[in-house]
């Protein structure tokens, strides 16, 4: 689709996967929220074409010209920055508003199952204006959810929230994709809503697609300009494996082992760990004299410049495994860093993000 205004043009040509969470990530202005409005049709892009499935939406390039289908019609779900409740409604009475959209043979949530999957059950009875900025959030994806969408659009749906209560709702979001299987289509502009949420990652760039592909391909490709500057790094799933003695957890993945702070979930647990390109330092030989008892053996794959003035980006192979590290210029002509060398990764902080 293609959208022109005076300064700015959203040209996207993409294929999503029909499951999971596709991130649309990109800069203030990079045409998130008017590819994903587009989507919606509440925003029309002249002789575009969007289909969800077999379901055509859009069809004005091919000969269907005018086919477009409103965004009533439309089996999806959106949900905004701002949570959007009727004030005079309890939370149930606007939960059943979204109910009711549904068709009752369409209807794929029961009402109390979806409360209970977003903890609101006990807010039931309540009105919005007696709920936080996050519950009041939870009520409105609820709402979305029980309109029984087969897709669900948002758009960066925790941006009004503070770190507390983002990090109150995120599990919940989590939760929701677990278990309802519902595809997502989430705006972002936060690289830790990407790293925690994300399976696919769609990058946009002054209105261009650059990069879209599943989320540890396309956050450790080194060659996308700054798109997460400071932020760079890659994500791994990992199994919780054993408890030590002195208050550590090992986590295992198929290119070894890392180390940290006590987790208590139970062993088998998976958890998705994100590891920063500036975390991580490299060595010819292994430190025995080092603090960091986090230590994988890699082979390099490629380097590329930064924006960090007198650093390089290395990706790196853990057993097939993408790894980045962010090392100075002069230590990578040091240790004469190149393709197919085998060397040591030491990793110094691992975030957890589950
Ligand atoms: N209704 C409009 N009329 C004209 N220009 C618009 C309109 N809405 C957005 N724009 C412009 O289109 C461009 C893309 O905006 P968009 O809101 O899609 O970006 P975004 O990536 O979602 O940004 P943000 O993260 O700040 O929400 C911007 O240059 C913006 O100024």
């Amino acid at each position: 689709m293609r959208i022109e205004r005076r300064d700015f043009t959203l040209d996207v040509d993409l294929t999503l996967p029909g499951r999971g969470v596709t991130v649309l990530f990109g800069h203030s202005g990079s045409g998130k929220t008017t590819c994903l409005r587009a989507m919606a049709g509440l925003e029309r892009a002249p002789g575009g074409y969007f289909a969800f499935g077999t379901q055509v939406w859009q069809d004005e390039a091919s000969g269907r010209q005018g086919h477009f289908v409103a965004p009533h019609r439309r089996a999806l779900g959106v949900v905004f920055q701002e949570a959007s409740l009727f004030a005079h409604l309890s939370v149930r009475r606007n939960m059943q508003f979204g109910e009711q959209r549904a068709p009752t043979s369409e209807r794929r949530f029961a009402l109390a199952e979806v409360a209970a999957l977003l903890g609101i059950t006990p807010l039931l009875d309540r009105s919005p204006g007696q709920l936080s900025g996050g519950e009041r959030q939870r009520v409105t994806i609820a709402r979305a959810i029980l309109a029984a969408p087969q897709i669900l659009l948002m758009d960066e749906p925790l941006a009004a929230l503070d770190l507390k209560r983002k990090l109150e709702i995120l599990p919940y979001l989590e939760r929701l994709q677990r278990e309802l299987s519902l595809p997502i289509i989430y705006v972002s502009h936060s690289p830790d809503e990407v790293a925690r949420l994300a399976d696919h990652l769609v990058l946009l760039d002054q209105g261009k697609a650059i990069a879209s592909g599943p989320l540890r391909e396309v956050l450790s490709r080194i060659d996308l300009p700054a798109a997460f500057a400071d932020d760079a790094g890659v994500v791994i799933e990992t199994r919780l494996a054993a408890q030590e003695a002195d208050d550590l957890t090992r986590l295992e993945f198929p290119g070894g082992q890392i180390l940290v702070s006590r987790r208590d979930e139970p062993i088998g647990t998976l958890l998705r760990c994100r590891i920063h390109a500036r975390d991580v330092s490299l060595a010819l030989v292994p430190q025995v004299h080092s603090s960091i008892l986090n230590s994988v053996e890699a082979t390099v794959v490629e380097l590329a410049s930064t924006v960090t003035p007198g650093h390089v980006l290395v990706r790196l192979d853990v057993v097939g495994e993408p790894l980045l590290a962010r090392i100075t210029r002069r230590s990578a002509d040091k240790l004469q860093i190149r393709p197919g060398l085998a060397l040591k990764a030491q990793i110094k902080a691992v975030a957890l993000l589950a």
